[in-house]
Parts: structure tokens; C-alpha cells; sequence
């Protein structure tokens, strides 16, 4: 089928990459002629596993192009919206502009008969307006929230586990299911899970889900909070509680909290939606989960300065980490990214290091100053502070990290480390939550 995607950040490059996997004709529209010069000679503009390959291999196929002219789009039976929805600025709520936006821009282009399919994530109630202006060109909507993971981006796309079709009611509805069916005829498999529903249930099931997830792990850091003051050791209350299949382990990890550019500005944007729409109250306990999360950034600041003896001035401190998870590039609303800003900003001497995410750090923060590798970060630091779990930081060895450094104090964001090899190094080791 031809399909186009319009927006092609870390959703609709992946999106529209993964879509030319699956044996369409697609093309990918931005209005970044950077991004676009970078993808159309196959090159990632940011990084993700598998990018890469899939971004080639489609490319070789001659399935695959991108065009900064949204006149592409046009003879594409299919349009994928898949641009930004950030906070606005001072506000929780979303910004729509560019949803709003890439729909005017598109309208023109669209043919009777044609489906324009939601997979942004947007506030409930954005759906029903859109599919109001689509059909007045004869064109519909369908709603399709996008579940994927960065770090694991590709494999969710061509192998999501499950899909979630917002459609209108009736015939329309019905032909949308039948061309969303036949997109994604070979990402299904006989088992997975296919929810057909109403626009608003589907975009309530997004904004739900990542509500959830930043729930489940503002309630572990909270138990942190509780094993800090009480000697308790909240990475085995995690195994203990997530032993119960009701539970489970998943998304119990403490540490310095969630970040990336979904789950806080998403909870925030549910939070200022539930007010307008009078049901402020139902997701109240948002804004405690948002203040939680946001405490462990600080938490592991202070942890950091008191190791320091409360004057980090001139103190070197080496931050392992910068992205907002491992195996991603991202730092926006990054916990680790802040974590070393605010360092920085109470005088420590900080030197950064993150595999992937220095570039769009230093961006952002200029001010920072960043390390060529690990062990150029470590070089006689008096503290090294871990706050992303890249593979490379979990297996340094505490000994051979000891003959770089000055000081033997390590404060590990993440729970990543094996506290009982680096105490056994000598180390002064200070976990999240844990004695
Ligand atoms: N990043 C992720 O892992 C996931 C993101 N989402 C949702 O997907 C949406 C996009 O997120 P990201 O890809 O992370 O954002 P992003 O900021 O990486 O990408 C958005 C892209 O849209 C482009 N754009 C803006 N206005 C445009 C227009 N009028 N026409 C064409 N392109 C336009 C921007 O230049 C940018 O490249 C958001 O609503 C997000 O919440 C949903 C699931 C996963
Ligand atoms: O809407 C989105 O954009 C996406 O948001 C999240 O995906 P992502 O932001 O890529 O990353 P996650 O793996 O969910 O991690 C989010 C943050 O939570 C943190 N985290 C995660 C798990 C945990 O136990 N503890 C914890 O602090 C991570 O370090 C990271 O900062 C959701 O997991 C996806 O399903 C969703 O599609």
C-alpha cells in the first residue's frame, strides 16, 4: 500500500522505516530539511538499534523516500500522523500546533477515499476534531497510539504487542479497520492482541498506559523514599512484591526516576485535559506522582554533595549517563541531564560521559563539559555518579575504575551497580533506597 508518514522524529522515522519493512511504498514528510537530507541518504538522525539497517535495507528496495514538500503525500492512500506534542511552555497542557498544523498542511493533498491515522499522542477529545475537518474533503481518521519504546523502537513496530484502532462508527469505521488490517498484515500475529474501538477510548488507552507506567515507578521510588529513612532495601521489596503475578517486576526499578519525552510531559498533559474536561480530581494523584519523580533528581544531587561533605566546589565529579535511558540518544526532560546541569550549577567540577547522548547534551547545555570516553570522565574524580544504565557502566570493574579516580565514593542513580563487589573494591557505594 502507499502510505505516508508525516512527522519523522524517534516515532514516524522508525514509523515510516519500519512501514517500508513490511513491503509499502512510503514516504516520509518533515518540515526539518536536515532530518530529511540525513534520512534520504539513509543515515539515522538520531540513534536507535536497528534504525540503521531497516533505514538501508528499505532504501535499497526503492520503497522508501522522504520530502521536506508535503505535496509527496499526495496519491498515498494512507497518512500517518506521527509530529510532536510537547508541553507548552509554562503550562501542562499539550501544544497541538504541529498536530494542527501537519493536518492543514496535509487536507489540500488528500484524495476521497483516502484515511489519515492519529498515532501522536494528543489529549482525548483531538480525534473527534480532527476527523470533522478530514471529512470535509471526503478523506476519514482513524486513531492508532503508538506503544513502542525507544531503545527497542524497531522491534516494537514490526513486532508490537499490541495494536490499538480508534475508528468512526459504521461503514467508514469499518473500511478504516480493513486498511489498517492490511498495513499491518505482516506485524500481526495470530496472537496479538487487536483492540477496535471509538476515537476517545483510544486515546484515553495512550495516555493511560504511560500513566500507569509512571505511576508504577513513582510507587517504587516512593518506596525508596520510605526505605531511606527506615534501613529497608527497596531493590528486595521490589523482587519480594513483583514476585505476585497481580504486581510483577516490571517498571519496579528505583532510582533517579523517569524522564524522555513522553511519560512526564504525557501525565501532565492527561492531568491539564482531566481539569478541562471538570475531572481534575480523578487524576489528582498525577501531580504527586510527577512530585515524586521529580524528588529523586534532587535526591541524588544531595546525595552526591553530602558524600562531598556538603562543599562540592571544585570537586570533580565524573556523571556516567545522560540520556534518559540506555540505548537511547534522548535527553529530553532527562533525569541524568539534570542531575549534572544541577551540579554543575552548585559548583561541582562535572565531567559528562554518555555513549550516545553528549551531542544533544551539549545543545542543550553548553555549559557542561564533556569527557571523550569513560575512563577520560573518571580520571581522578572524587565521585562518580551513574545515572543511566548503559551496559558499558553496569560491568565496570571497581577496581580498575579505583586506579583512575581520586576518591572511592560511588553513588549509583540507578541500582545498576553490584553494591557488594564495589564495597568489597573499597568503595564508599550509596544506592537508591537502599543502605
Ligand atoms: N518517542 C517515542 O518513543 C514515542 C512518541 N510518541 C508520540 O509521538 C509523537 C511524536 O513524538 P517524537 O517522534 O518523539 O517527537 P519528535 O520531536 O522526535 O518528532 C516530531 C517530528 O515532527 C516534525 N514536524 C513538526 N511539525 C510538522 C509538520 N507540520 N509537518 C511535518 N513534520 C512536522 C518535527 O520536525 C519532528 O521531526 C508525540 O506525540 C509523542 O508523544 C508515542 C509513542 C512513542
Ligand atoms: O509514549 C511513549 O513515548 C512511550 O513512553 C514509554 O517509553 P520510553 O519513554 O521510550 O521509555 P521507558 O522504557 O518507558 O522508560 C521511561 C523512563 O522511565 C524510567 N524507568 C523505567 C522503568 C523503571 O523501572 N524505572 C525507571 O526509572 C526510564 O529510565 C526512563 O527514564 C513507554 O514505555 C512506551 O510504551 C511509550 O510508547
Amino acid at each position: 500500500m502507499k502510505i505516508s508518514v508525516i512527522g519523522c522524529g524517534y516515532l514516524g522515522a522508525v514509523h515510516a522505516a519500519s512501514m517500508a519493512e513490511l513491503g509499502h511504498e512510503v514516504v516520509g514528510i518533515d518540515v526539518d530539511a536536515a532530518k530529511i537530507e540525513m534520512l534520504s541518504a539513509g543515515r539515522a538522525p538520531f540513534y536507535e538499534p536497528g534504525l540503521p539497517e531497516i533505514l538501508t535495507s528499505a532504501r535499497e528496495s526503492g520503497r522508501l523516500t522522504f520530502s521536506t514538500d508535503m505535496a509527496d503525500a499526495a496519491g498515498a492512500a494512507v497518512h500517518f500522523i506521527a509530529v510532536g506534542t510537547p508541553q507548552k511552555k509554562g503550562e501542562y497542557a499539550a501544544d497541538l500546533t504541529y498536530v494542527n498544523g501537519a493536518v492543514d498542511a496535509l487536507i489540500p493533498f488528500l484524495a476521497e477515499g483516502d484515511l489519515v491515522v492519529g498515532k501522536s499522542t494528543v489529549p482525548v477529545g483531538t480525534a473527534a476534531d480532527l476527523a470533522a475537518r478530514v471529512e470535509t474533503v471526503g478523506a476519514s481518521l482513524a486513531w492508532n497510539p503508538e506503544f513502542l519504546r525507544e531503545g527497542f523502537a524497531v522491534q516494537d513496530t514490526i513486532s508490537p504487542d499490541r495494536l490499538v484502532y480508534g475508528v468512526a462508527a459504521g461503514e467508514p469505521g469499518q473500511r478504516a479497520k480493513a486498511q489498517l488490517d492490511e498495513i499491518y498484515a505482516k506485524a500481526l500475529s495470530e496472537d496479538t492482541p487487536l483492540v477496535v474501538t471509538d476515537y476517545a477510548t483510544a486515546e484515553l488507552v495512550k495516555v493511560a498506559a504511560n500513566a500507569f507506567l509512571a505511576t508504577k515507578i513513582s510507587f517504587i521510588n516512593a518506596m525508596a523514599e520510605i526505605a531511606e529513612v527506615s534501613g529497608a532495601d527497596v531493590t528486595q521489596l521490589a523482587d519480594a512484591i513483583g514476585h505476585d503475578a497481580r504486581i510483577g517486576r516490571r517498571f519496579l526499578n528505583a532510582g533517579v526516576g523517569f524522564g524522555g519525552g513522553c511519560l512526564p510531559k504525557d501525565i501532565r498533559a492527561f492531568s491539564a485535559r482531566a481539569e478541562e474536561l471538570g475531572r481534575g480530581e480523578s487524576v489528582a494523584f498525577l501531580k504527586e506522582v510527577d512530585a515524586i519523580n521529580l524528588r529523586r533528581r534532587q535526591r541524588v544531587v544531595d546525595l552526591v554533595i553530602e558524600t562531598l561533605g556538603g562543599q562540592p566546589f571544585q570537586k570533580k565529579v565524573a556523571v556516567l549517563g545522560l540520556a534518559f535511558k540506555p540505548d537511547s540518544d534522548d535527553v529530553r526532560d532527562s533525569p541524568a541531564l539534570d542531575v549534572a546541569v544541577q551540579l554543575h550549577g552548585r559548583g561541582a567540577d562535572v565531567l559528562a560521559y554518555d555513549p550516545e547522548a553528549m551531542a544533544n547534551s551539549a545543545r542543550l547545555h553548553p555549559q557542561l563539559n564533556f569527557a571523550e570516553s569513560v575512563d577520560a570522565a573518571l580520571q581522578d574524580a572524587d565521585v562518580v555518579v551513574v545515572v543511566t544504565e548503559w551496559k558499558e557502566f553496569r560491568a565496570l570493574d571497581p577496581v580498575r575504575v579505583a586506579e583512575l579516580t581520586r576518591g572511592k565514593i560511588v553513588v549509583d542513580g540507578r541500582n545498576c551497580l553490584d553494591a557488594v563487589a564495589w564495597r568489597a573494591a573499597g568503595w564508599t557505594y550509596k544506592g537508591m533506597g537502599r543502605p
